[in-house]
């Protein structure tokens, strides 16, 4: 398990992290959300003692990471697949690291198997793809069979099928009941993947909640085409709607199901070429969560581990 209480960094004026507490529950993925320069990569490097807080702690299995012993063998981490030397090829690159970790050879080959990797172990890493890189970099936080996994936007620079690749690797992770958290600002890659996301804004926490019960929050929307846009909005505006339009000429429609527009449609004799009844996003939760820039907190801070969903 992660735990982080109270922790804040600050870069001389800038507030990276201001106050996060959360705990990383094993035997799930866990989506760590953000818009860029939320916080979320400072948050892992404190988790992974690269980086000392200003105030508050960090912790791995009760200890910091610095003070665990043989860490790397109980957390794999990948913060940034392009720190290596595209020199090596990508066998020794993974070997340096076993090394330096006191892992035997044969789990090098090992883990380019796990990743999809076997036979390009020879490439150098200057001639692998990004999204081999990436591969590469999970092979590296794989090395120590690690019971916690921090993986930093690990489907950046992925193809569809990579990422579905790293989607089941996760979700196995969690099923061997190991702790996986993954950061990225994908919403929607996110849920497909995690179980429970921490969104944060701003450096600070806006929700500790469940993927399902995030997405059930979120609004729903109907999205309808006619040849009368104005007409259509007035008639549903007039019915307590809130119809707005959208740069195709669409018109988003909030407020009310898919039924109801047509029915009123049908009543008024409006013609409708189109009406989709658009299910919520996480990526729409996300928005509304952050965009009061996270002032409006879901949970108790004050919570770790506990928090419940509260709006
Ligand atoms: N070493 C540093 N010195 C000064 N400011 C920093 C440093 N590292 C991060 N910051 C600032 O802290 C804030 C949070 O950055 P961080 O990289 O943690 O965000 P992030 O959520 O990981 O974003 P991204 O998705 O863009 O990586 C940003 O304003 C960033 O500019």
């Amino acid at each position: 398990m992660i735990a982080v209480r109270e922790l804040v960094k600050r870069y001389g004026d800038t507030v990276a992290v201001d106050g996060l507490t959360f705990a990383v529950e094993p035997g799930r993925v866990t989506g760590f959300l953000g818009p860029n320069g939320a916080g979320k990569s400072t948050t892992l490097r404190m988790v992974l003692g690269l980086d000392v807080p200003t105030s508050g702690t960090a912790t791995v299995d009760g200890a910091p990471y610095r003070d665990l012993p043989s860490p790397t063998r109980r957390v794999g981490a990948l913060l940034d697949p392009g720190a290596v030397d595209p020199g090596r090829t990508a066998h020794g690159h993974l070997l340096w690291q076993a090394r330096a970790a006191g892992i035997g050879r044969a789990r090098v080959d090992e883990v380019l198997g796990l990743v999809g990797l076997e036979g390009r172990g020879g490439h150098a890493i200057r001639h692998l793809s990004l999204g081999m890189r990436q591969r590469l970099g999970i092979a590296g936080a794989l090395l120590g069979d690690p019971g916690v996994l921090i993986l930093d936007e690990p489907l950046n620079g992925l193809d569809p099928e990579g990422i579905v690749w790293v989607r089941r690797l996760l979700r196995g992770f969690a099923r061997e009941g190991r702790t996986v958290l993954v950061s990225s600002h994908l919403m929607n890659e996110m849920e497909a993947t995690a179980d429970h996301v921490l969104v944060v804004s701003r450096g600070r926490l806006v929700a500790d909640v469940g993927v399902a019960e995030l997405a059930a929050g979120a609004r729903e929307r109907v999205e309808v085409a006619s040849p009368d846009p104005a007409g259509l909005a007035a008639l549903l505006a007039r019915a307590g709607a809130a119809p707005s339009a959208a740069a195709d000429g669409r018109l988003v429609v909030t407020g009310m199901d898919a039924a109801r527009v047509g029915e009123l449609a049908a009543a008024h004799g409006v013609v409708l070429h189109a009406l989709v009844p658009v299910r919520a996003r996480l990526e729409d939760a996300f928005i509304r969560l952050t965009g009061d820039g996270g002032r409006t907190p879901v949970r108790d801070a004050g919570t770790a581990g506990e928090g419940e969903w509260v709006r």
